[in-house]
């Protein structure tokens, strides 16, 4: 059990978008140092939720927590990292000429040394210092999504917030973007990583499972499938989904 305060704290959070009420009064935690997913599918609220964790979504009421600050203040923007659905890099620089270009946008004093030493270190760890000097326009998909990784790795965020960030990958490249997500909260970093993607949920120590605008769930994997009976996480959500499903019961 982990004892910090959460990395996320939401209670009543709730969103309007348009006319239409997009999040509907959601209370939910997000643990330090682990590999939180949020997953449901699609149109359900995944990106407003990430976007109001960040700062950048209108119309947000309730009360929502990061890193012991309200979302959006001023003091989170270089230990939140964000990465959308959108890639982040401009196709028409090499790898390490678009971290170079960031790393001097998030911390311009830095001597060119300091910034080297950073590209390297966030080369290494998404796993593309062989790609470095490659144009991004000419990387394959999931080298461009670690790419985008890589810069929200520069200032060496203590929460992560990634916005499916394996859609679109084979299941070798999933895995293996999977296992640096497992390895960066071994370090110490919190990740929330959204998904539409019933699967993925079983690589997370934490889901947060939502359906149109609410939370289903907020558990880990193990609890989850042994609360409804479940063989799997996807089952799991079905059951929540309609409990009268011929299954067992569900707890919540
Ligand atoms: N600018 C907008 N104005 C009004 N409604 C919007 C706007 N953007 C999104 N929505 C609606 O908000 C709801 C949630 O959208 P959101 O992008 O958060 O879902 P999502 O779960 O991330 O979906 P996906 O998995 O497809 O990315 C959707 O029903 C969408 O139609």
């Amino acid at each position: 059990m982990n004892s910090a305060p959460p990395a996320v704290h939401a209670a009543g959070l709730t969103v309007q978008r348009g006319a239409r009420t997009v999040l509907k009064g959601l209370d939910f935690a997000v643990p330090r140092g682990q590999v939180t997913g949020l997953l449901g599918p699609s149109g359900c609220g995944k990106s407003t939720l990430l976007r109001a964790l960040v700062g950048a979504q209108a119309k947000v009421t309730g009360q929502l927590d990061v890193l012991g600050h309200p979302a959006g203040h001023p003091a989170l923007r270089s230990r939140v990292g964000y990465v959308t659905q959108a890639p982040s890099v401009y196709a028409d620089l090499t790898v390490s000429q678009n971290l170079d270009y960031f790393a001097t946008v998030l911390s311009p004093g830095a001597s060119r040394a300091d910034r080297r030493s950073t590209v390297r270190r966030v080369l290494a760890e998404v796993d593309l210092t062989a790609h470095a000097d490659q144009l991004v326009s000419r990387l394959s998909g999931g080298q461009r999504s670690r790419a985008s990784l890589a810069v929200a790795l520069l200032g060496t965020p203590e929460l992560l917030v990634l916005d499916e960030p394996t859609v679109g990958l084979d299941p070798v490249l999933r895995r293996e973007l999977w296992q640096l997500f497992h390895r960066l909260a071994a370090e110490g970093t919190t990740l929330l990583v959204s998904s539409h993607v019933m699967d993925e949920a079983e690589r997370c120590d934490r889901l947060l499972l939502m359906r149109d605008g609410q939370l289903l769930a907020d558990d880990t994997p193990d609890a989850l499938r042994a609360s409804t009976r479940a063989d799997t996480v996807e089952d799991a959500f079905l059951h929540l989904v309609d409990p009268s499903a011929p299954r067992q019961e569900a707890t919540r």
